[in-house]
């Protein structure tokens, strides 16, 4: 296995604030938008993102969710194993307002699908958009784009990108992993 760093700390945390200030350009207070971070790994990158507009920015009505996609997949049954779902939280009406799902990367874009149905569950948004890390281009399954993306990379299929968060894995960092 060999590894290559796409995006080290400083220019994952250029990245992030970028992406907060097209949020704010898009959203201004954020009155009438929720952020809702997929899970299980692009909560962190949600957390961040809510937390740059809330500290740096002054943002102060950030609402931020979690939804779990795991038994929205087009392959859920498909697994030898058991599926262990993840926590689901929204404490707020995503009814008429603009939902922003958050993700660490767009692949296949078949878990944004999963999250679509999922978050129908909850009421009938205004509009959704997608805010992703990485894209890695060429390689969707779906007719599905990030409205912000930080950065766009192309990958072969033999590689995977991994996103590391400092709270969860020790450093903020991409990585391309060739198996
Ligand atoms: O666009 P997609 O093809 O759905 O891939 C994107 C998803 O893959 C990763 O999750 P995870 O590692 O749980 O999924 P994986 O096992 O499919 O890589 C990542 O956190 C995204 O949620
Ligand atoms: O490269 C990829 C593809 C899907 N999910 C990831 O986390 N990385």
């Amino acid at each position: 296995m060999s590894q290559k760093v796409l995006l080290n700390e400083k220019e994952v945390n250029i990245i992030l604030h970028r992406l907060a200030c097209q949020l704010i350009e898009k959203h201004n207070d954020f009155s009438n938008t929720v952020l809702i971070g997929l899970q299980p790994r692009g909560i962190f990158l949600a957390n961040r993102i809510a937390k740059i507009l809330r500290e740096d920015y002054k943002v102060k009505n950030i609402q931020l969710g979690l939804l779990d996609i795991t038994f929205f997949r087009d392959d859920f049954r498909r697994g030898e194993k058991p599926l262990e779902a993840n926590t689901t939280v929204i404490n707020f009406l995503v009814e008429d307002k603009t939902v922003v799902f958050i993700d660490d990367v767009l692949y296949t874009g078949r878990s944004i699908r999963a999250a679509l149905t999922a978050i129908q569950s909850f009421g009938r948004p205004n509009e959704i958009q997608l805010l992703t890390l990485i894209d890695r281009r060429f390689s969707r399954h779906l007719p599905i784009q990030p409205d912000y993306r930080g950065r766009q990379v192309d990958v072969i299929n033999n590689e995977k990108v991994k996103v590391n968060w400092k709270e969860n894995d020790g450093e903020d960092s991409v990585y391309l992993i060739n198996k």
